[in-house]
């Protein structure tokens, strides 16, 4: 298992591929941990340095109490980076991985070549929703709001299959604590105005049966960015690394030949 001190938090991640390799890192979304990745990674060329972690409140990663802040998200990824010794990846983010993606490029382009923006936004939802889950999930409980967000997450026939249970309890899994503070930190962002300065390479990710950031909004936040190009994957909700993975893999793979990474 490794594990990344960086004093006032301890990070869980995995390093797969070849330690020498061109830095390819994975951030999760909201109530994932680093598994999320595990049918895509395998599919992936050889000789990539393949980083994944859990943020903070999620997975192995320890969970300091929230509120959690953004800005505190992205910091935990600039430090973990820096301790990993990791310039020039292609960083990609999924959901509030995509949101600590956008904070890092704006913050770190030395960090971050290209971005992989996945099934995400420069703003998710609204405040008023991210109060009212935060108090569901408090009160009652991941397990209390599960079933409306694995609807988000995955289409019927995905939810129909013996996989769908693990992916379910990965969710009702995580630490209420770290689910609810890291909605806090996307409740408080709103990119718009940073993620439109960016103009470095990057790839939008859609999922046509997306019910948490719809194709739709994933397409204007792309188009925020300089050197942006939208990829929609059919048939898939929140999550297609997991519903579609050779898609994913297929069309990352692509942009990682693109930005000269293979
Ligand atoms: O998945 C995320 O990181 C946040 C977006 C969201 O609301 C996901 C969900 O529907 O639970």
């Amino acid at each position: 298992m490794q594990i990344c001190d960086l004093d006032d938090i301890r990070i869980h991640y995995r390093e797969d591929g070849d330690p020498k390799g061109a830095p390819v890192v994975f951030a999760n979304s909201l109530g994932t941990d680093l598994r999320l990745w595990d049918k895509v990674v395998p599919l992936l060329p050889a000789g990539l340095r393949i980083i994944r972690y859990d943020k903070r409140g999620h997975g192995l990663t320890d969970c300091p109490p929230g509120p959690y802040a953004m800005g505190t998200l992205v910091r935990d990824a600039e430090r973990l980076l820096d301790a990993l010794e990791i310039r020039d990846c292609v960083f990609v983010g999924l959901s509030i991985g995509g949101m600590i993606a956008q904070g890092l490029a704006v913050k770190r382009l030395d960090q971050v070549r290209a971005m992989v923006l996945s099934n995400t936004a420069a703003k998710i939802g609204t405040k008023e929703m991210w109060e009212s889950r935060i108090q569901g999930v408090l009160d009652g409980g991941i397990e209390a709001l599960a079933e409306g967000i694995l609807e988000r997450w995955f289409t019927k026939p995905f939810r129909d299959t013996p996989e769908f249970t693990g992916w379910r309890n990965m969710l009702i899994r995580q630490p209420v604590e770290g689910y609810a503070g890291c909605s806090a930190a996307i409740s408080g962002t709103d990119f718009y105005t940073p993620t439109s300065g960016l103009a470095l390479p990057t790839l939008a990710i859609a999922g046509s049966e997306d019910g948490s950031t719809p194709p739709d909004l994933v397409r204007e936040t792309a188009d925020l960015v300089k050197g942006s190009r939208f990829h929609l994957i059919r048939g898939a909700g929140h999550l297609p690394c997991v519903e579609k993975p050779a898609e994913y893999a297929e069309v990352l793979t692509q942009f990682l030949k693109e930005t000269g990474h293979v």
